[in-house]
């Protein structure tokens, strides 16, 4: 009897790691049952017909910021969850900061859970965090399923009694002593405190408050600085580590050269450093602010031969969303934090594929593959395989569109890429076999999204 299928793709261009193949795909209880050239399958089998479309894995989008608990106004798991999979993205893991509580004890990661469960449109993973004075609550956090911890070597902003705070050095040390001891990833924002805190506070001092003068508090040697630190104490605790939203082209090569000698490091960019510049901050203002900042043409072109030569491990979004009118007015006051999940994998697509002929298996590598494998989600997540989770993004690969501010899903409609042309599109996302969004359509499924803990802790139930 022909193999029965709960739905059949039929004849997508398949990207898989070892390169393009026009397939059918067979799902069954949402996982990958059956790839090939022409699946048998009843008459009365469910087909997406992807003929002119490109399958890929969905991204596994390893930094996004929702603000539920309680800043559910700035961004929560229903809008959020949306504009990702509008983006084609299927997995996210959320950082422990910008909700309150901060996801740095168990109770938190508790509240947390409970703002996620039955909003999010896809399957999500969960940051903890480490900050002064919880390293205590890192072994209670990684029992219950945290995918890594993240701190912050630079003050991360944010208001009130529960902050997220950076961490001193006694504490990274300590920290990365426990987390190596836990077997988790470090992620670390690598920017030095001392040296963009004093320069911010000159520039403000002397009144100079503008695009440039901002960039200019937050120089590449900042990063730099923070990242051979870091470096440092991952050689002395064995802890792993992984560096987000790299900007620099100096920075992946110090993280490079750490690899050469045997460190356990990986370096995410993201997208905005790679199509966004210093002069687009200029004319776009505080809605393109982040940190560390968009760079030179000159630093990006750098940064992009560095992800040609295959040196980045993970493109990850880093949306930091926030009300727009806290996007607006001064460079030093606005929020730091672009909301541009929606347009990460058409910015790689386009700007790494269409513009400078990345191979889509390698673009995909970064997207999917790669957050997968360091962060315990992998072999269920990130590619295309049989026995994988039905998760797939499908791309018109010739559709050239212009981002309206209609077209987003955020709590908040704004994002530097409004106005920006696109040469390909999102058409439709899969999640776990449930087709989530459709272009024209929106949102088409109810909110199934599932958390999911890593296969090296909390049981292995993402182990494929
Ligand atoms: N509090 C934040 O969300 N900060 C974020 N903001 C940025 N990148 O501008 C980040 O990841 O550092
Ligand atoms: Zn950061
Ligand atoms: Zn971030």
């Amino acid at each position: 009897m022909d193999k029965q299928f709960d739905l059949v793709i039929r004849k997508g261009t398949v990207v898989l790691e070892e390169g393009l193949k026009q397939l059918d795909i067979g799902i069954l209880g949402g996982k990958i049952a059956a790839l090939g050239e022409n699946l048998l399958y009843s008459e009365h089998t469910p087909v997406y017909e992807a003929e002119h479309l490109h399958v890929l894995p969905g991204m596994v989008d390893a930094h996004v910021h929702f603000n539920e608990p309680a800043l559910g106004h700035w961004e929560g798991f229903v809008t959020g969850s949306a504009a990702l999979a509008a983006g084609g993205c299927t997995t996210y893991i959320d950082m422990p900061l910008n909700g309150v509580p901060p996801t740095v004890r168990l109770s938190a990661l508790e509240r947390k859970l409970e703002a996620a469960e039955g909003q999010s449109l896809i399957d999500y993973a969960l940051w903890g965090g480490l900050v002064p004075g919880n390293i205590e609550n890192l072994q209670e956090l990684a029992e219950a399923g945290v995918i890594g911890f993240k701190a912050f070597m630079s003050c991360p902003g944010g208001e009130g009694e529960d902050i997220f705070a950076e961490v001193d050095d006694h504490t990274l040390f300590k920290g990365m002593q426990e987390i190596a001891r836990l077997g988790l990833v470090l992620a670390l924002h690598a920017e030095s405190e001392e040296i963009v805190s004093k320069r911010a506070a000159k520039a403000q001092e002397e009144g100079r408050r503008g695009a440039l003068d901002f960039v200019d508090t937050r120089p590449i040697a900042a990063e730099l600085e923070a990242v051979n630190r870091a470096l440092y104490y991952a050689e002395q605790t064995g802890c792993k580590l992984h560096f987000v939203h790299i900007s620099s082209a100096e920075g992946v090569k110090a993280i490079t050269e750490a690899k050469a000698k045997g460190l356990d490091v990986t370096v995410e960019t993201c997208p905005h450093y790679l199509a966004l510049t210093n002069e687009d901050l200029v004319q776009l203002g505080p809605v393109a602010k982040c940190a560390p900042p968009l760079r030179t043409a000159g630093d990006q072109d750098r940064l992009w031969a560095e992800l040609l030569a295959g040196r980045l491990d993970i493109l990850a979004s880093d949306h930091s969303p926030c009300p727009t009118s806290m996007k607006q007015g001064d460079f030093f006051e606005a929020w730091g934090g672009i909301s541009g999940a929606q347009s990460s994998m058409e910015l790689m697509l386009d700007e790494g594929h269409l513009r400078r002929n990345v191979p889509l298996p390698e673009l995909s590598r970064m997207l999917s593959l790669e957050p997968a494998k360091r962060f315990g989600l992998y072999p269920r997540k990130g590619v295309i395989a049989v026995g994988a989770d039905a998760d797939f993004a499908l791309v018109d690969m010739n559709m050239s569109y212009t981002l309206q501010t209609n077209d987003l899903f955020y709590r908040h409609k704004h994002s530097p890429y409004v106005g920006r042309t696109f040469g390909c599109r999102v058409m439709a996302t899969f999640n776990r076999g449930s087709r989530v969004y459709e272009l024209g359509e929106g949102v088409v499924s109810h909110a199934g999204g599932t958390w999911l803990r890593p296969a090296v802790n909390g049981g292995g139930e993402a182990g494929g």
